[in-house]
């Protein structure tokens, strides 16, 4: 008898579909609070069939300059030295579902980082993304935020393949990822769709035929940076799938790869693309290969 044959999964034709879950989570000075709160959020969202679960940016601290550096941890460490992500890898494993970890303070050596863990459902750190584009902004008479006063820069745009186990009989894709202000460098998102990307926590979703998750914070007025709220779907033809307001939420919405499919062959943009004309040029692709 072939014993390895034997241990085949019996044949699954994996579904087009899974449900996505983002949760907009309250924020406070309360580290421990935080972890434990969105851990809640996480568990709810997997009740509800999330298989894909997002959390916002700096979920676990103060979104300010004075906090980064208190509440920052040692992901490449692990363990006590990073409760954040020791949760988020424990849920994911125990849950069987992706975590996109939103962003938490990381220190790596003498420097800061906003960076994004990203997690496959046997608890396994699959990537990590570091800002890229820091929030370096002023309006006069409004909002002055200079991120770069306390953190780096990540130098790679991150695309992560995720796991497609027979068991779980859905895959979650190929996920680009960004965070907050890098939302608005169209560049990235291109790079993300030249690369046959599904699911982007990014912009621009009709442009580049992509479904886009957004996950923000809940709205807290006394906080030193407000946020906006408003989570948010997008499908590949700009369409809102499902969206919040301001205050803590769940949303769950489904994602369904035959959609995308059936948008790009409507619409063959990427075959249209003009590359004779411009170009839009991948240099960690360039960096990798040569
Ligand atoms: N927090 C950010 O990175 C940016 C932001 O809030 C915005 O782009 O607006």
């Amino acid at each position: 008898m072939d014993h390895q044959h034997s241990l085949m999964p019996p044949a699954a034709i994996p579904s087009t579909t899974f449900k996505i879950g983002l949760c907009q989570l309250s924020v406070t000075a309360d580290k421990e609070r935080n972890i434990a709160h969105a851990r809640k959020a996480i568990e709810e969202a997997a009740a509800k069939g999330a298989k894909l679960v997002m959390l916002p940016e700096i979920w676990n601290s103060p979104y300010s300059n004075d906090s980064f550096p208190v509440y920052a941890e040692d992901i490449d460490v692990g363990g006590e030295a990073s409760p954040s992500t020791a949760m988020l890898s424990e849920v994911a494993r125990l849950l069987k579902i992706t975590i996109v970890g939103g962003s938490i303070p990381e220190r790596s050596g003498d420097r800061l980082y906003n960076t994004c863990c990203v997690f496959d459902s046997d608890g396994k750190l699959k990537a990590k993304h570091r800002k890229i584009h820091l929030f370096d902004i002023d309006i006069p008479g409004k909002i002055t935020f200079i991120e770069s006063k306390t953190l780096t820069a990540g130098e790679n745009p991150t695309i992560v393949d995720t796991d497609n186990h027979w068991w779980v009989l859905a895959e979650v894709g190929r996920i680009g990822i960004g965070i907050c202000y890098d939302i608005r460098f169209q560049e990235l998102a291109m790079i993300y769709a030249a690369r046959g990307l599904f699911l982007p926590s990014l912009d621009q979703a009709a442009d580049n035929q992509l479904y886009v998750a957004t996950c923000s914070p809940a709205r807290d007025v006394a906080a030193g940076y407000v946020a906006w709220g408003h989570s948010t779907l997008v499908g590949p033809f700009g369409e809102v799938l499902a969206t919040t307001e301001h205050e803590q939420d769940i949303i769950i919405a489904e994602i369904d790869y035959s959609l995308l499919e059936l948008r790009r062959t409507n619409l063959p943009l990427t075959k249209q693309r003009r590359g004779d004309l411009y170009q839009l040029v991948d240099v960690q692709r360039m960096k990798s290969e040569s």
